[in-house]
């Protein structure tokens, strides 16, 4: 699809890049394309094939043979390896302790990333939301918009600490953080790039997070998908 738009965005853990991607594409009529999904499902993959973490090599040889599928759909949301719906085992802290290892292997960043632009290509939607670490620069970086998510590093810990209540506050942040600094190894996501327009939601609730997301693209497309 030649004129379809792609709406990249970035940013660090919990800073809200899929929950705000999908209600975005949803208020757009867009698909919505997660990137993490691939490294958490791929570590997952690795945990449940008994695949060393930290053995590049077999991590990246796991990624060549790994059954992975995704909807772009931002109301029928899943996650699949063959025929198992990972799509909540991935969000488990022991895949997040995971992804980081797994997600800096380059064979491993060059195959997801030829993945995700043929997913993008095949997207039948006016256009698709694609959001993770390194879509502004390296997965899209002609993208007409091009956001950088972000929120004080406490207020991300504390958004991600209500949602795994079952967790204690501060291990939920120490972990967040750690994979923000073993992540921010690979790419560049704290700060933007040339051209990415920084959309900082510390102090914004999440429905004007959106609104503030959809005034953007309105802007820089010109387009009025979803009114
Ligand atoms: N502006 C906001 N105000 C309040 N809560 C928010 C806001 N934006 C997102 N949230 C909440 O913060 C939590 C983390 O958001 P989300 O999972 O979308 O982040 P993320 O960037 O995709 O994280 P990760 O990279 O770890 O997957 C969710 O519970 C989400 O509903
Ligand atoms: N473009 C991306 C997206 C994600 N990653 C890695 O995957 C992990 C999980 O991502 P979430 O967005 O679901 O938190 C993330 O911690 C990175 O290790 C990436 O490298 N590039």
């Amino acid at each position: 699809m030649t004129d379809q738009i792609v709406v990249a965005i970035d940013g660090p853990a919990g800073s809200g890049k899929s929950s705000v991607s999908k209600e975005v594409a949803r208020k757009l009529g867009f698909g919505y394309l997660d990137t993490g999904a691939a490294y958490r499902a791929l570590a997952w993959y690795a945990l449940d094939e008994n695949v060393d973490t930290a053995d590049a090599e077999a991590i990246a040889d796991a990624a060549t043979v790994f059954p992975y599928a995704i909807s772009l759909d931002p109301d029928l949301y899943w996650v699949r390896v063959g025929e198992t719906d990972v799509t909540s085992a991935i969000r488990e802290p022991r895949v997040a302790a995971a992804v980081s290892a797994v997600a800096r292997v380059p064979a491993v960043r060059d195959s997801v990333n030829a993945a995700f632009r043929r997913l993008i290509g095949e997207a039948t939607a006016p256009g698709v939301v694609v959001e993770g670490r390194d879509i502004t620069t390296v997965v899209a970086p002609d993208a007409p918009v091009r956001l950088l998510l972000t929120a004080a590093p406490e207020v991300r810990a504390a958004r991600r600490s209500a949602e795994l209540t079952t967790e204690d506050a501060a291990s939920v942040a120490a972990a967040l953080h750690q994979r923000d600094a073993s992540d921010a190894r690979v790419a560049d996501f704290l700060t933007a790039a040339e051209g990415v327009t920084v959309v900082d939601s510390t102090d914004l609730d999440f429905a004007t997070t959106v609104d503030t997301v959809l005034e953007i693209v309105r802007t820089q497309t010109g387009e009025h998908h979803g009114d």
